[in-house]
């Protein structure tokens, strides 16, 4: 996939790799995070002093990480959608002059608040190594927290792509669901069952695989740092249905565009 030739970022297949490759990405991360304790106080507004700023550690962290990345102008990228878009700022680079490939108003689909208000409340739970405080660790949840933070975005915005590519391939469909604002309707076309039990079924596989030192895997000893089927669970109830919300809140407005 080259976001320089909309052609091949347009390919449903292509999608579906990509998708399949951020699994990777998005399962060591969590491995990452799986080393501590869930440390309730890097999410919760105002804990720490910090000078003009009234959020959480997280909050500020991922603001200033992303201000210093717009700068490398990673968010004129589009596959990578800010936390902090008001926050973000010029880049120093050079811009790329990327063909267009979404609609205009693609910036403006951006679920990160909600990916974020999940991840905390859900999936920190199930990946983290105990529940409570370990303060001599909280830097280093923060920063695993980002990276997966990061990679679930990309993840579940990448559900523009899936849109676009199907309203492409069946314009007249999505046209006329779209002008009856039939979101059953939409949600029903989009979804692809065989290719979500895939999915599933691959993600118990790779957390088995990769959870583990694999030289012990045959053995009793052997057990997975983060459980596969958390893995499946947490695709199952946030990752598959917020890129769902992402490709139907597009295609809701993709006749703005024609
Ligand atoms: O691959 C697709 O067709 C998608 O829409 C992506 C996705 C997913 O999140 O992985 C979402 C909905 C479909 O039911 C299948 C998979």
């Amino acid at each position: 996939m080259d976001f320089l030739k909309p052609e091949t970022v347009l390919d449903l297949a292509n999608i579906r790799d990509a998708l399949v490759r951020m699994e990777d990405t998005i399962i060591f991360n969590f491995l990452e995070r799986s080393q501590y304790f869930s440390s309730p106080s890097v999410y919760e507004l105002g804990k720490f002093e910090i000078p003009n700023f009234q959020g959480s550690f997280l909050d500020w962290t991922l603001m200033n990480l992303e201000r210093v990345h717009s700068q490398v102008r990673r968010y004129e990228s589009p596959d990578e959608v800010p936390f902090f878009p008001d926050e973000i700022l010029p880049p120093l680079l050079p811009s790329i002059n990327y063909p267009k490939i979404l609609a205009s108003f693609s910036d403006e689909i951006n679920i990160n608040d909600l990916i974020k208000e999940n991840y905390i409340e859900h999936i920190v739970p199930l990946i983290s190594t105990g529940s409570g405080e370990q303060p001599e660790n909280l830097g280093s949840c923060t920063v695993c927290d980002i990276d997966n933070l990061q990679a679930l975005s990309r993840r579940i915005h990448f559900g523009k792509f899936v849109a676009e590519a199907k309203f492409q391939n069946e314009r007249e469909k999505y046209t006329k669901l779209i002008q009856e604002k039939d979101i059953a309707g939409i949600e029903e076309a989009i979804t692809n069952s065989a290719v979500e039990e895939r999915i599933l079924l691959r993600l118990i596989e790779k957390g088995k695989a990769y959870g583990v030192d694999p030289t012990l895997k045959f053995s009793q000893n052997a057990q997975s740092k983060v459980s596969p089927e958390y893995l499946a669970k947490i695709y199952k109830d946030w990752v598959i249905p917020l890129t769902k919300k992402v490709e139907v809140d597009y295609l809701l407005r993709r006749l703005e565009e024609e």
